[in-house]
């Protein structure tokens, strides 16, 4: 196998695949259903390579994203389901769900939403990693909502088809957490990745505005609906919205301790702010007294 595993390796890199030698391992150890390292230790038992690997690689190098032909994304703890129709969760989503789980685990049964939740990974995770909460998510595409409820089904998560910009209308001043990866790109900010331009759905991508950055507005107002005085926000954009995003949360007067938060590569992809509460003559409380 070791010999297919480096020719697979070559073709990958010539594709310009960034980490050619990890998604030959991981194709290969998909079609024989074990982990990498117990690929590699079959690779040294001498294993022969499994059939349909070679079909598998070109399509890899055809640029047809890894959890595609996986049909899997591990996001934090849990493993999804992902194919053509649904946005593949990021690394640097896990730093905003640990956001709203370390906000979520200091409270008593929170009531928590993921405002355009694509598989349900945010969902899911929260729901996974913080005992007793109640956690709602929201998503407009038909087929992504299919992707969320498979992957949802027995997490206890009431999922949700709407809009991010009207969701969950019964619901306002009831939460304690909202948590949101809202599409964010620019129009005219075509993504260079093949895996991303011809196999994410528009829908997960494009914010809408010259800025891209409309879904994100939208979900913050929806937010400020939601949240209880005192609740949580938090959210993830690009690098360069993040003094956009700080920028229209302190402009809106319904948040205080609006804070850029930085991913595991140090770059400014999320922020959070608190919600505070609407006093008649207009002026702010979070809740707490002050
Ligand atoms: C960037 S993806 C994030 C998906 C998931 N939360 C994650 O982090 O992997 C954005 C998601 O928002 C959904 N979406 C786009 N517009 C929406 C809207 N107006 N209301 C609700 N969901 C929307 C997309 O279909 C997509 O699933």
């Amino acid at each position: 196998m070791e010999d297919a595993l480096r020719s697979a390796e070559q073709r990958l890199r010539v594709a310009g695949i960034p980490s050619p030698r990890v998604d030959a391992e991981l194709l290969a150890a998909h079609l024989l259903g074990v982990s990498r390292g117990r690929l590699r230790a079959l690779v040294l038992t001498g294993a022969e390579v499994p059939e349909g690997f070679e079909a598998l690689v070109e399509q890899r190098a055809g640029r047809v994203p890894l959890q595609h032909l996986t049909g899997t994304a591990t996001f934090r703890r849990v493993d999804l389901a992902v194919g053509p129709g649904v946005f593949v969760p990021r690394p640097e989503t896990e730093s905003v769900a640990q956001l709203a789980i370390d906000r979520a685990v200091q409270l008593d049964a929170p009531r928590i939403v993921d405002l355009g939740t694509g598989s349900g990974a945010i969902a899911a995770a929260i729901a996974d990693e913080v005992p007793g909460a109640e956690v709602h998510a929201v998503e407009l595409s038909e087929l992504a909502l299919a992707w969320a409820g498979r992957n949802l089904a027995s997490s206890g998560v009431q999922l949700t088809q709407g809009d991010l910009a009207t969701a969950l209308p019964e619901q306002g001043g009831s939460f304690d957490v909202v948590v949101s990866n809202p599409p964010y790109i620019p129009p005219d900010a075509v993504p260079v990745d093949p895996e991303v331009a011809d196999h994410d759905p528009h829908l997960a991508l494009y914010g809408g505005g010259a800025d891209g950055l409309d879904l994100p507005r939208a979900a913050a107002r929806t937010a400020a609906r939601l949240l209880k005085p005192g609740g949580y926000f938090v959210m993830e954009h690009a690098e360069v919205q993040a003094p956009a995003v700080a920028a229209f949360l302190a402009g809106t007067g319904s948040w205080e301790a609006v804070t850029t938060h930085q991913d595991l590569t140090g770059r400014d992809r999320a922020t959070s702010a608190v919600r505070i509460s609407e006093r008649p003559g207009g002026s702010t409380t979070n809740g707490a007294g002050r």
